[in-house]
């Protein structure tokens, strides 16, 4: 990873971070949605972001992600081996190949293509690197039966972590709302990112289902899904405080732009600040917490 600026270079003393937000600002013309926060995701833990509607959580994803050019602030995206990437202001497709990964609130999987073609597509960018981006299969060249096979062996294995895999065949857009969900989160992980970012993954699940999604994250933090044998650090947006409170290594909740609150899942439950911000939402998912 390149682009390390001198200042962006010393993350905080004793944690091991992939992410760090800094001072991002988001402005929509006069409306201020992400006001000067800040915040860090650990390596190989999950960090959810949460809050009321209209808190500025998915702006602060689609900052992360490419979608937004923030309007002020630093993103810094951590390398294992020590490099830093600069992210704000970069086009998705660079994030993205930078080792980040999202979902959508609302699914964004191909419909008409089948389960398991959605996840050779989302391998596209090793597939045409195996053909020499054409070239060598015009010199006889090509590595891409071999590429080929890999990335079907893969999307198999993803298929089968996310319990779909009787499913492969079938068109996407044919599939229940939670087996399409799961299909999203294996379609990001067949990028083989460093960071998973999910906006809202348990929305529209029954019980059963989100918990079936918090083992899954939690198989997939620990790289045990899939076989893929190293852990995936996981930025989460979610409503649903049961699966929040299960699963999250660390909790930051904004309300009206700015944080209010940033740490363990049981400090954030008994802040104040936390409790007042939520009072009349009326969020079922609350109770799940208590
Ligand atoms: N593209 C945009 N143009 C103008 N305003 C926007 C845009 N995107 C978001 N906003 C506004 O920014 C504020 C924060 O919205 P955002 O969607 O980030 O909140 P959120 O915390 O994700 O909410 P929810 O939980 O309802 O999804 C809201 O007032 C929203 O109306």
């Amino acid at each position: 990873m390149a682009e390390a600026r001198a200042d962006a270079a010393a993350p905080p003393a004793g944690r091991d971070l992939i992410l760090e937000v800094r001072e991002l600002t988001m402005r929509f013309g006069g409306l201020l949605a992400v006001d000067q926060v800040s915040f860090a995701a650990d390596r190989g833990r999950i960090t959810a972001l949460i809050g009321p509607n209209g808190a500025g959580k998915t702006t602060v994803f689609n900052c992360i992600t490419g979608f937004y050019r923030p309007t002020a602030g630093a993103i810094l995206l951590r390398d294992a081996a020590g490099g830093v990437a600069e992210l704000q202001g970069r086009p998705g497709h660079r994030i993205a190949r930078a080792g980040v990964a999202r979902t959508f609130q609302n699914t964004r999987l191909f419909p008409g293509m089948t389960a398991l073609e959605n996840l050779l597509v989302a391998q596209h960018v090793p597939l045409m690197a195996a053909t020499g981006f054409g070239i060598g299969a015009v010199l006889g060249l090509s590595r891409y039966p071999r590429a080929e096979r890999a990335a079907i062996e893969k999307a198999r294995a993803w298929l089968d972590a996310t319990g779909l895999l009787d499913r492969a065949d079938d068109p996407a857009g044919a599939l229940p709302y939670g087996a399409q969900r799961r299909l999203e989160i294996a379609r990001a992980m067949c990028t083989e990112p460093i960071l998973l970012c999910l906006d809202e993954p348990a929305a529209g699940l029954n019980p059963r289902e989100s918990e079936e999604l918090s083992a899954l994250l939690l198989a997939i933090r620990d790289g045990q899904a899939a076989g893929r044998g190293r852990g995936c650090s996981i930025l989460l947006i979610e409503h649903d405080m049961g699966v929040v409170m299960r699963i999250s290594d660390r909790v930051v909740v904004l309300d009206h732009g700015r944080k209010i609150a940033d740490g363990t899942p049981e400090q954030v439950r008994a802040d104040p600040k936390v409790i007042a911000a939520y009072l009349g939402e009326g969020d079922e998912g609350e109770e799940d917490a208590a």
